[in-house]
């Protein structure tokens, strides 16, 4: 028998829990495939238990070092409790994202992998689903790159990592990519000592000079930081591990978590089936998002383009507007803000500098302030980092931001950026006293200032002050 619908989605992750709440609420007869986990990566294996680990490692950290200001404490880790926090805090956002909830809101879940059979059909679990319209949500996983000795040696991942019941005593992380280093750090704040193995430099996707901050910081934590280091090969058993340096180093340790980079999954989906195109394993999509087969959609980790959660959620927005109210909507990234969630946090938006000077943009101007000059960064003694606005002709392209909660005070920018607002908008409110926020105010001052404190400014007041 084959089940016929408007639209079919492939993956209940970020993406596809998106589209699927949109359009079964706004009436359209829809069926959801997960072939594991509700909620996918982000909820499961991804952001949620990170940053939960992020958050525990963090109180450590502040019992640790707030001597300063006068507490001194030294912390009793519990890493099964803290383990223990990451899954109830994944428990306690599941159910927003369950079966339950989304067969309420009117969408049938179908707990099955979903494969293509041709342009319009799918095959689950031996049945045939037929829809007028596809989106493919099925996220990407980890890239394991063939190193010698890799395969034969226990290793983790961002999907077995979780399920530690002890703590690594020496980890060592593959890649200093994003999931690396933001965990490296809560590990080593949790206890573990940290090595960082990188083939090429860490954040490379990053403003180096916002990146330097966050270096800074995971020395003095003690995590050592190997750059430019290809590995030969790897060897080891339960409980020890040694990687071979191709200049002949060796690094040891107890432990390796592989965050090399991420797959997608794409490759037993059956695409040729359906004429869909993907390059080097992400599927080829134009700006509305639609594949080289114009009924078939795909959003989030696994089409060409950035890999975030708000990235497939906007995605998702942008495949609403086209397939239930047929406008055609073009997504664009330009205003998607990036965070990595270190302490110092590191945020962005627009373009680094960087990019503004590869593109060519003309006029480029930079705008810094110290978060050490900022009141609140001082009373929380919290004074690493800086704002780093990048103008092109006086407008705004870009905003990065190091520092404390770099996460919350980039909004502000990426609205600004979004909606095209001018530099001197981005001072039109009063901000208050005293916030990190003032950092925007600080930022912008830098532009403002000589234009106000000068010779044709003063000569105007000269001739003001003579006025009755
Ligand atoms: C450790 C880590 C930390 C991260 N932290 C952040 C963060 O802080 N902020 C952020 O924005 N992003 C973060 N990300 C990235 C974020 O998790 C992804 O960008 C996001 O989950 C992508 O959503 P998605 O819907 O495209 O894919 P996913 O969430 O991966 O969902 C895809 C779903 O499709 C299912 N599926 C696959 N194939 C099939 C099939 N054939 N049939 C049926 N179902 C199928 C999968 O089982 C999965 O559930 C992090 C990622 C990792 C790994
Ligand atoms: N805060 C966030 O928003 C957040 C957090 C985690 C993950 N993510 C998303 O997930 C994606 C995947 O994260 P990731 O860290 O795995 O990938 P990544 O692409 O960010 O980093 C992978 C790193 O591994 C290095 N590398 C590759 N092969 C190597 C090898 N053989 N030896 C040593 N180093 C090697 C690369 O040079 C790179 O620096 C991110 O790009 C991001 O889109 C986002």
């Amino acid at each position: 028998m084959t089940h016929n619908y408007d639209i079919a989605i492939i993956g209940a992750g970020s993406g596809g829990l998106s589209v699927a709440s949109g359009a079964a609420q706004l009436g359209l007869k829809t069926v959801l495939f997960e072939a594991d986990r509700m909620g996918g990566d982000c909820l499961n294996v991804g952001c949620v238990p990170s940053k939960s680990i992020i958050a525990a490692g963090h109180a450590a950290h502040i019992a640790r070092t707030s001597d300063k200001l006068g507490v001194t404490a030294e912390p009793t880790i519990d890493f099964a409790r803290s383990m223990q926090h990451v899954h109830d805090v994944i428990a306690s956002i599941a159910p927003h994202d369950s079966a339950e909830r989304f067969q309420g809101l009117g969408a049938h879940v179908v707990q099955q992998r979903a494969r293509f059979t041709g342009p319009a059909t799918l095959d689950a679990g031996g049945e045939t689903y037929t829809a007028r319209r596809i989106v493919i949500a099925t996220g990407s996983r980890p890239m394991i790159f063939p190193i010698p000795g890799l395969a034969e040696t226990p290793y983790l991942t961002n999907e077995t990592i979780w399920d530690l019941k002890e703590r690594p005593d020496h980890l060592i992380i593959l890649g200093g990519g994003n999931i690396g280093i933001e965990l490296a750090q809560a590990f080593r704040r949790l206890g573990s000592r940290v090595s960082i193995v990188e083939r090429d430099i860490i954040m490379a996707k990053d403003d180096p000079d916002l990146v330097s901050v966050v270096r800074t910081a995971l020395d003095e934590e003690g995590i050592v930081i190997h750059e430019n280091a290809e590995v030969e090969r790897i060897d080891g058993g339960a409980g020890r591990v040694a990687l071979t340096l191709k200049d002949g180093a060796n690094v040891t340790g107890t432990h390796v978590l592989v965050a090399t980079g991420r797959r997608r999954n794409t490759d037993d989906l059956g695409l040729e089936l359906a004429g869909i195109e993907t390059e080097r394993g992400a599927i080829r999509v134009d700006a509305r998002l639609r594949t080289s087969n114009k009924k078939v959609f795909a959003i989030g980790d696994c089409r060409e383009g950035p890999q975030f959660t708000h990235a497939a959620g906007y995605d998702g927005g942008i495949v609403i507007r086209n397939i239930v109210f047929r406008i055609p909507a073009k997504a664009s990234y330009d205003a998607l803000p990036w965070v990595t969630f270190t302490d110092p946090e590191l945020a962005n938006v627009g373009m680094t500098e960087r990019m503004a000077r590869d593109r060519g943009m003309p006029g480029i101007q930079i705008l810094q302030a110290a978060m050490a000059d900022n009141d609140r960064a001082k009373a929380e003694d919290k004074p690493m980092g800086r704002i780093k606005i990048v103008l092109s002709k006086g407008k705004i392209v870009g905003c990065g931001i190091v520092g404390t909660s770099a996460g919350e005070l980039i909004h502000p920018w990426s609205l600004a950026i979004a909606q095209g607002l001018k530099l001197s908008q981005m001072t039109g409110y009063i901000a208050p006293y005293p916030t990190l926020g003032e950092i925007t105010k600080a930022g912008t001052n830098q532009y403002f200032t000589p234009k106000l404190f000068n010779d044709r400014v003063r000569w105007i007041v000269g001739l003001l002050k003579h006025l009755p």
